[in-house]
This record gives structure tokens, C-alpha cells and sequence, in this order.
């Protein structure tokens, strides 16, 4: 049977990208994107935005809804500081067989724990099963329509903190309008578009960065 857009992807990794190199990895897949197929990675240009504002951040605790590939899971992870950890949540079984293979390669297993789940079943289990108090970053990158749900979700568990950032991809296109309308208007966050692409395209996309205030 034809292999899947995901497997191919891999492929490239494992052809292109010299194992134990993240940023070669990330420049496979951005190539094999840019020129083989179009994926829904958060791509370069929003990536540096992504790079930009964990190094400012430094986490020591971060999370991921949606791992698909593991390119933004390989872009956050590089960054991180010794001992600093990176939990990302992957629903789908088989994005997260290649997703796994792509954070091996990369060489960056030791920071990443990557989750096989619904957002909504393991954001309650975060404190008992990991032993997180609170989350310092959130990158959410996984459906639209569960960015809200899943931000009152860990609101409601305490998972955020003062000072804890929310940064949210595809906030134009696809769009995540209810989600915008409740960090923008909403006196528990200090919220701010930061303008770019869609990944590998000229139509306009952004990243929403959101402060929990407490
Ligand atoms: N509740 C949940 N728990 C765990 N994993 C979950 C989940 N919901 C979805 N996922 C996973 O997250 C990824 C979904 C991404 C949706 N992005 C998108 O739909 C998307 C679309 C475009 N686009 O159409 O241009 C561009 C983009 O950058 C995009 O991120 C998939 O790997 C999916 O399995
Ligand atoms: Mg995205």
C-alpha cells in the first residue's frame, strides 16, 4: 500500500539529516515541505517566532498538544536547558510511531516525553502522573477547536501559573476565532499577534502569545 505523507517525511529526515543534529533535522523537513510536500509543521518562519520566545523564556516545563511529526517538538527541545522537559501529546498512534523517530533522530529524547492520548484525558493527570505542579510554556498546535476547551481545562487543574506563556500556532489561518476572542478579551491574560505566514506558503498566519496574569 502507498505509504503515508508522514512516513515519507521521515524518510527525508533519515536520508537528509545527520543523526543526533536538530537543526539538521528541522532544515529536512522544512526542504522536504518546501519542495517535496506541503505538512502542517509550524514551519520556519513562524518557527524562529517559536525559537524567539523560548529562549527569552528558558522553560524548565513545557507542553505540547499536538506532536504530529515532532518537527516543532524538535524545535522547542533543542533550545531547552539541561534538565528542563519537554511533555508533547499525540492522540493519533501512527503520527506518533513517526513523531518518536523523529525526536530519536534528532537526538533529543532525553528532554521529551511524548505522551500517546487525548489532550483532554491527560491534562487532568498531568500532576499526579508527572509530577508537574505547573507548566511555565504551552504550545498549542493541535485542532482548532480544542485550543478553548483545552486552556479553561488547564486553568481549572492548575497548571498555569503567573507569568506562564500560552503561545498558539495558526491563530489567522486556519483560525482559532473563540480561542483569540478569550486570551484578547479576557483580564486573566496579557495577550500579542506576532504576525507572519502560513508554514511554506504567502497566505498570513501568526502566533497569539498569551501571559497567564493568574
Ligand atoms: N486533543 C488532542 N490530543 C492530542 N493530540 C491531538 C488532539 N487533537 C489533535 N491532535 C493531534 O494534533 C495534530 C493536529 C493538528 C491540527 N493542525 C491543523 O489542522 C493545522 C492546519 C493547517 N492548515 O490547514 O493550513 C496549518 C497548521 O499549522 C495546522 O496546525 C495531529 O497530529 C493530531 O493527531
Ligand atoms: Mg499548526
Amino acid at each position: 500500500t502507498r505509504s503515508t505523507r508522514p512516513q515519507r517525511l521521515l524518510k527525508a529526515v533519515k536520508q537528509h539529516a545527520t543523526r543526533g543534529d536538530p537543526q539538521s533535522v528541522i532544515s529536512a523537513i522544512d526542504h522536504f515541505c518546501r519542495h517535496r510536500e506541503w505538512a502542517m509543521n509550524v514551519g520556519d518562519e513562524k518557527g524562529c517566532i517559536l525559537d524567539s520566545v523560548v529562549s527569552e523564556l528558558n522553560p524548565e516545563k513545557v507542553l505540547e498538544l499536538g506532536t504530529y511529526c515532532g518537527y516543532s517538538t524538535v524545535r522547542i527541545a533543542r533550545l531547552l536547558p539541561p534538565g528542563a522537559r519537554l511533555i508533547t501529546l499525540e492522540f493519533n498512534p501512527d503520527y506518533a510511531v513517526i513523531a518518536r523517530q523523529v525526536i530519536a533522530w534528532a537526538g533529543i529524547e532525553d528532554k521529551v516525553q511524548l505522551v500517546e492520548g487525548a489532550s483532554e484525558d491527560w491534562i487532568p493527570r498531568m500532576k499526579e502522573h508527572f509530577g508537574i505542579e505547573t507548566f511555565d510554556l504551552v504550545f498549542l498546535d493541535h485542532w482548532k477547536d480544542h485550543y478553548l476547551p483545552d486552556t479553561k481545562l488547564m486553568e481549572g487543574c492548575g497548571l498555569l501559573r503567573k507569568g506562564t506563556v500560552l503561545l498558539a500556532d495558526n491563530v489567522i489561518c486556519p483560525g482559532v476565532p473563540d480561542y483569540l476572542e478569550y486570551v484578547r478579551n479576557s483580564r486573566s491574560y496579557k495577550s500579542c499577534y506576532f504576525k507572519s505566514h502560513l508554514e511554506y506558503t504567502r497566505a498570513e498566519d501568526g502566533l497569539e502569545k498569551s501571559v497567564f496574569l493568574g
